[in-house]
């Protein structure tokens, strides 16, 4: 688009595209391009602008806003009389066509907000340094259409950044996430509240947890993760969540079949796709130093803290503290024996699990039944999202447990009320691999 093009040709390809524009009846798509072309004309990339495109006495009329101030691009009158806020939100007033030397419009920030009445939204698929996000109304009577956008990117646009972003759902055994492409920018495009709204699965999308793929900030990873619960809190690693993120971005990225190197809280961790569509990922070495995991339970078995004996609701829970860069406790039973996982009242114990004083940076808890040696059954308490279907991290610090109780081989399959995880703790490296589903439920824009 504009950018390195002369100066001098820059009104009549202004004026051209503008008229395509209107002529062709405008889509955000033709919009954009025209802001392509004005970017690089009128303003800092770093700078909101909103463009408002008029059709008047036939001719094309161009407003654009940078930040709080106006500048005319086209000739003739270019002033709006009402707010961006009303224009993005096609209320009542802004159905007429604005008048010229109309008073200064409203914060820009307005732009962005996130009821706008009747206008049609999108949100655009484009480099770094292009419109993210454009708005556009048409007003088919009075023959107005108006389009405004943003021109910068959004990380310099918290209030454009609240507004819409592009998303897909996908889960790994049930276990589910919202997945953004955040690798233009450093910055997660949606806060932590944000996040905890859109996992809500009543008033929002519904999800276990928001991931984003993020750029690579070394050269020895492809991308990095980031991952909030969806109470906001923000954990290090997701076993099923990193699965989901590997199929996600080559989805994107049309790879299939594909090694990724994954930067995260908790260090490198490498999903793998196979053949089969299963991803099977090395996800390092388990920590198993009571600190930390973290925990304040005395170690038992060297630095370990394995079998040790926690009171919760007037019984003794025998646990082992595991972290897969995030935080585990792991109960095969109490003193008096194990139990099994479907008589386990879940809501009301696990949360006294996750934030008992024992565990500083609360925990995930495990609840595991064993069926045979190479064969388990396991129920879990996330931290920070409560009883979910699945848990990848938590499948490995199972059998991790397993083993160092003696009760389980390093090769064990865990099943999970959303269905089985394979998981092979090997001895050569220490590495912990889990192999499972991922699959995508569907994509859309979020509304924030
Ligand atoms: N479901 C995840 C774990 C997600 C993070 C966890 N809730 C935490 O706070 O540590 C998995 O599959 O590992």
């Amino acid at each position: 688009m504009g950018y390195g093009k002369s100066e001098d040709d820059l009104p009549a390809r202004r004026k051209r595209a503008v008229q395509g524009l209107l002529d062709r009846n405008a889509s955000i798509i033709q919009a954009l391009a025209v802001l392509g072309e004005l970017r690089g004309s009128c303003g800092p990339s770093s700078a909101e602008h909103a463009l408002f495109v008029e059709a008047r006495d036939n001719l094309p009329v161009m407003s654009v806003f940078a930040g709080a101030e106006e500048q005319q691009l086209e000739g003739g009158a270019c002033n709006a009389s009402i707010s961006s806020e009303a224009a993005c939100r096609g209320e009542a007033g802004d159905k007429s066509m604005p008048e010229s030397g109309g008073q200064a419009l409203g914060k820009p920030q307005a732009i962005g907000e996130p009821d706008n009445g009747g206008c049609q939204q999108g949100v655009l698929e484009t480099s770094d340094t292009f419109p993210r996000v454009a708005s556009l109304a048409s007003w088919g009577g009075s023959g107005l259409q108006r389009a405004c956008s943003s021109m910068a990117s959004l990380h310099s646009l918290p209030s454009l950044r609240s507004w819409a972003a592009e998303f897909c759902k996908y889960q790994g055994l049930g276990n589910d996430f919202i997945l953004v492409d955040n690798r233009h920018q450093k910055e997660p495009v949606i806060s932590p509240e944000q996040a905890a709204r859109v996992c809500d699965r009543n008033f929002g999308v519904g999800g276990d947890g928001v991931i984003f793929a993020l750029p690579a900030e070394t050269g020895s990873v492809d991308y990095a993760m980031r991952i909030f619960n969806s109470d906001g809190s923000e954990p290090e690693m997701c076993g099923n969540g990193i699965r989901c993120l590997a199929r996600f971005v080559a989805d994107r990225d049309g790879s299939g079949p594909s090694q990724h190197r994954v930067g995260t809280l908790a260090g490198l961790i490498q999903p793998s796709i196979l053949e089969d569509g299963q991803v099977c990922v090395d996800m390092g070495e388990p920590i198993l130093e009571g600190p930390r995991v973290p925990t304040t339970l005395p170690p038992t078995q060297g630095h370990a803290v394995v079998r040790a004996p926690l009171e919760v609701q007037g019984r003794e829970w025998l646990m082992t503290c595991v972290s897969m860069g995030n935080p585990h406790a792991i109960t095969f039973g109490t003193q008096s024996g194990g139990f099994q996982v479907a008589d386990l009242d879940l809501p009301d114990i696990g949360p006294v699990f996750e934030r008992h004083q024992v565990f500083p940076a609360r925990t995930n808890t495990e609840f595991v039944e064993v069926l045979d040696r190479g064969h388990v059954r396991m129920a879990v308490w996330e931290r920070g999202a409560g009883q979910t279907l699945a848990c990848g991290t938590g499948a490995c610090a199972t059998v991790v447990a397993g083993v160092l109780e003696g009760r389980t081989e390093r090769k064990c399959r865990v099943d999970l009320p959303g269905g089985p995880l394979h998981i092979e703790w090997r001895a050569a490296d220490n590495h912990v691999f889990m192999t499972g589903p991922a699959e995508l439920v569907f994509s859309g824009t979020l509304q924030l």
